[in-house]
């Protein structure tokens, strides 16, 4: 599929879609809709009917206008959102009512902010610590056992940011760059089934930016996850991942596999956005 998506027909409830190769998606979002405060004069349109599957560890990048329904995308996902339409099934089960604490365990999410993600008046091994209960029952255990320890040194040490050797520093002394690295481990060792990336390099300056990228591709592969990236970056939406998707005004207007991204450079993309935005508007257009 690559043109105008189709919105499709209701989903059927709570029924994962069957992916290509036989095996169950991880994420199904079927027929989402969303409108923030409906009938005013502040009404908007955030997702018109949006479907997106995502089989086992799939990497898709988001791109897209401003306003387009990115972020509300991933906030379907985590929870903190729900949809007015439509289902949301992360591997199988139906999480489309469940709050965004219920949900918490199947999910990893790093903020464009380097300050969201960590507590900074804690150490870096007890928010790691704290990372690893994340979705369990019994409070937060924040007690850091030796096999712990040694558990967080081997992970900071593939950051290769030398911080295995600052595991009691407090998280507030690190730098941006260095927190959203970590950010990143924690939401990804706990082998949630949904990674999703928010913007989350964009407050970095390029170098730090790079690496984080790095990261996140050494990361999502190691863990298999199945990871939803939103970035204003084209070239960086190219670079990663193994899947494209494109919206605007609430749709998914362009979706591209592994191959199809791997022959697009960023003057394609820009001239693909046009070419359907343009014949988006011309649809309207005529409706009217
Ligand atoms: N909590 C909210 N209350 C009211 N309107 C909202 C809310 N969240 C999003 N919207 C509106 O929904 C639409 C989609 O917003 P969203 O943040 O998902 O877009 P986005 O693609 O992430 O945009 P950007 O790239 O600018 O961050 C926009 O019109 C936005 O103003």
């Amino acid at each position: 599929m690559e043109r105008l998506q189709e919105t499709g027909g209701p989903p059927e409830a709570g029924r994962p879609r069957r992916e290509g190769n036989g095996g169950l998606a991880m994420l199904d979002l079927s027929n989402i809709t969303k409108t923030f405060f409906p009938g005013t004069v502040n009404e908007r349109k955030a997702l018109r009917g949006v479907d997106l599957h995502l089989a086992p560890g799939e990497f898709v990048t988001v791109i897209g206008s401003n306003g387009a329904g990115k972020s509300t995308i991933l906030n379907m996902v985590s929870g903190k959102l729900r949809p007015d339409t439509g289902s949301v099934v992360i591997d199988g089960t139906d999480v489309t009512r469940l709050a965004d604490f219920q949900r918490a365990k199947y999910i990893g999410r790093v903020f464009q902010d380097p300050m969201a993600g960590t507590a900074p008046t804690m150490s870096i091994e007890q928010n790691m610590a704290m990372a690893l209960e994340r979705g369990k029952r019994r409070g937060l255990a924040l007690g850091v056992t030796a096999a712990k320890r040694e558990r967080f040194t081997e992970e900071l040490k593939s950051l290769e940011l030398g911080l295995e050797r600052r595991l009691k520093a407090k998280v507030g002394l690190l730098s941006g760059g260095q927190r959203q690295a970590l950010s990143l481990l924690m939401a990804t060792f706990s082998g949630p089934k949904i990674l999703l990336l928010d913007e989350h390099t964009a407050a970095l300056d390029p170098q730090r930016a790079a690496l984080v990228s790095r990261l996140t591709a050494e990361l999502v592969e190691r863990h298999h996850l199945t990871t939803l990236m939103v970035t204003h970056n084209m070239e960086q939406a190219l670079t990663l991942g193994t899947r494209l998707v494109m919206m605007h005004d609430g749709r998914i207007i362009l979706d591209l596999d592994q191959e199809r991204k791997s022959q697009m450079t960023v003057a394609d993309l820009l001239h693909e956005f046009e070419k359907i935005k343009g014949a988006q508007l011309d649809d309207r257009t005529m409706l009217q």
